[in-house]
């Protein structure tokens, strides 16, 4: 039982902008049944790829992919600030079978890492304090110009080589998705003060980020209250996302162009990557089952909720250590 999965989708707005009582007790629980299986699973190692919101990631150098060697939280939307437990060595492992294998991936030894990574790592295990030792992977899936989706299936498959295997139990996890549009600016569109936001590393203090987080919390109440200034969410792309990754059949929508995603799921539907990335890196172990998956669109969260846990086939009771 070498490798297990999880996969959700984030939304930083979850607790800032909720949809009706009801909708987040049923979302909460599906997140505290995938917390359940990650910690029985016990995982003596956490690879989980992430995207980022231009809070780690600038266009300074904006890689597709990297190896984080080692951490840090900005705390985004109140998340904790402060470094990751990264296991330096796994990273450098996983880095090394990446590049092996054709996938140039960057190496980081300090990396920063926003909700992408940090509010789902929360969900599965509680807070930083009760992490086992993570592999941050950073997989681009806002910052244009991106490369096509099968990339994240290689880099995925890399990682199952790296850490399949019977010596340690790995849980791969993939956050983000699945059709969204939040406002996340776009460097074509952004007037000059923003392109320079998006291109260069900055402190960037508390006013200013509550000032931004604030402009998303009111953009997605708006959104809810049926404001057509944002993308629709798509249940239909969702479920056919959903259905292929259940499937093993990646290629349904590894293969499709970018410019699909964005028509189907909006710009942040790129965030899918990661789920391919960390279900590839399952599919390298052999046929897999999902365990659950649950799924709800939330306007107030601009989310298209899942949440997903799969083990290699055979091995659904061996997820309980
Ligand atoms: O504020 C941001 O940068 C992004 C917010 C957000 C909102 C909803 C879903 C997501 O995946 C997000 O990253
Ligand atoms: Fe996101």
């Amino acid at each position: 039982m070498p490798l297990a999965l999880c996969a959700t989708s984030h939304s930083p707005l979850l607790g800032r902008n909720d949809p009706p009582a009801e909708v987040r007790r049923e979302v909460e629980a599906a997140l505290a049944r995938a917390g359940g299986f990650a910690r029985d699973f016990d995982p003596e190692l956490v690879v989980v790829f992430g995207p980022d919101h231009y809070n780690g990631f600038l266009y300074e150098v904006m890689p597709p992919f990297c190896v984080g060697a080692a951490a840090t939280s900005v705390g985004d939307y109140g998340l904790p600030a402060g470094p990751l437990p990264v296991d330096r060595d796994a990273a450098h492992r996983l880095a090394r079978e990446a590049l092996a294998s054709g996938v140039d991936v960057a190496v980081s030894e300090d990396m920063r890492v926003d909700h992408g990574f940090v509010q789902t790592l929360l969900f599965l295990f509680g807070s930083v304090e009760e992490l086992p030792p993570v592999v941050p992977v950073f997989v681009n899936c806002v910052a244009e110009p991106l490369g096509p989706a099968v990339r994240a299936r290689l880099l995925g498959e890399a990682a199952g080589r790296a850490f399949g295997g019977p010596e340690r139990r790995v849980l791969v996890v993939g956050s983000g998705g699945l059709s969204h549009d939040p406002p996340v600016p776009r460097l074509a569109e952004a007037p000059p003060e923003v392109a320079e936001r998006l291109t260069r590393r900055r402190e960037v203090g508390p006013g200013e980020r509550a000032e931004r987080e604030a402009r998303t919390a009111a953009a997605a109440a708006a959104f809810a209250a049926g404001s057509t200034d944002y993308r629709e969410l798509n249940p239909e792309f969702d479920a056919l996302v959903l259905d292929a990754l259940a499937s093993g059949d990646l290629a349904a929508i590894d293969s499709r162009p970018n410019e699909w995603f964005v028509r189907e799921g909006g710009h942040s539907a790129h965030e899918v990557r990661t789920w391919i990335a960390a279900y590839a890196a399952l599919s390298t172990q052999g046929a897999y089952e999902v365990v659950e998956s649950y799924y709800r669109p939330v306007k107030e969260w601009f989310a298209g909720f899942a949440v997903t846990t799969a083990v290699s086939r055979g091995h659904k009771d061996g997820a309980r250590r």
